[in-house]
């Protein structure tokens, strides 16, 4: 248990040529998609749309935005915990981040660049948006994959336009001679699904079913995509989230890292008919996903061994 070892996350192709829909590659994509996921709840996916360009600016401005004063930074609050800003927390010292929420919209990123940029920063914003939108692509196909593969497509589709998304920017300074290189403490999402980015610093490590700690390589083409605990429930538990953390090397650089999240609002995400017969029972209640969260960060949510089965596990 726990030994580390070279990255052996399935990497799966993303290219235009496997995402012509209904064609053939496109549906062993799904295939592969798929089995990753229930094997290991993650892969990577190397997405072509996605230019050397694009990761350059949008880490660029990311280092802007951290770049920015403290007191400015935590004007990023959000309703929801921990979606907005998170810094100088005693146990992941590390650690700091600001979240978007509503990142594919144009009002979600302007509300936000307003607020740390009075006097506006249009560079900021227009790459934030490109951002979260073509990486909000990606993870729209692998949702038709998987909903296809499982027959559960209307399921999908009530979901769909109910999915939000929050784009977070973070940020881990080099651990201090003295400093442990714990980033962020191994946990299972609370999204429905991630899909994270990482500059040229490793540190992610992904824990395989048999306890195995893989570290992701860091790549500009390359984006982990994750379930989270809601992904579980609506998959009734075929889907599983794998638990992850992030620990940086002594005498790293800083670390920089971007997560797109998707969340759920104002429809009860429900585990579809056709994942239930008599040898699987429903294992999840409707649940409300922002409820979830905000249960998450109770006392007993904190405690719960898997929150999610805690909440609304039957
Ligand atoms: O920084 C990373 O690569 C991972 C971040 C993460 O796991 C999270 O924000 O939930
Ligand atoms: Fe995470």
């Amino acid at each position: 248990m726990g030994s580390l070892e070279n990255p052996t996350l399935p990497i799966i192709d993303f290219s235009e040529k496997n995402l012509e829909p209904g064609s053939p590659s496109w549906f062993t994509t799904a295939e592969k998609v798929v089995h990753a996921l229930e094997d290991y709840g993650c892969f990577i996916a190397t997405y072509s749309k996605f230019s050397p360009e694009m990761h350059r600016s949008i880490f660029g401005v990311s280092e802007q935005l951290f770049d920015l004063p403290t007191d400015v930074k935590i004007l990023n609050t959000s309703g929801t915990p921990s979606h907005g800003y998170v810094g100088q927390e005693p146990i992941i010292p590390l650690y700091e981040g600001l979240g978007i929420e509503n990142a594919t919209t144009h009002t979600g990123v302007e509300t936000f660049t307003s607020l740390l940029w009075p006097s506006g920063n249009h560079h900021f914003g227009e790459t934030a948006l490109e951002y979260s939108r073509l990486v909000a692509e990606l993870e729209q196909e692998v949702m038709r994959m998987v909903s296809k593969n499982y027959g559960i497509e209307d399921s999908y589709q009530s979901l769909v336009g109910a999915t939000s998304y929050l784009l977070r920017f973070i940020k881990y300074r080099a651990p201090g001679k003295d400093e442990t290189g714990l980033g962020i403490v191994p946990h299972t999402d609370k999204s429905f699904m991630s899909i994270l980015h990482q500059r040229q610093v490793k540190g992610l490590q992904i824990q395989t079913k048999n306890g195995d700690w893989l570290l992701v390589d860091p790549s500009p083409s390359y984006f982990v995509v994750m379930a989270g605990d809601a992904c579980m429930a609506w998959t009734n538990g075929r889907i599983e989230p794998s638990k992850h953390r992030v620990i940086i090397d002594e005498g790293s650089e800083d670390r920089y890292s971007l997560g797109l999240f998707t969340f759920i609002k104002d429809v009860k995400i429900q585990v579809p008919e056709e994942l239930v017969d008599d040898d699987n029972p429903s294992r999840f209640k409707p649940f409300d996903h922002y409820k979830y969260i905000h249960f998450y960060y109770t006392e007993e949510g904190k405690r719960s061994k898997c929150p999610i089965k805690d909440y609304c596990g039957i």
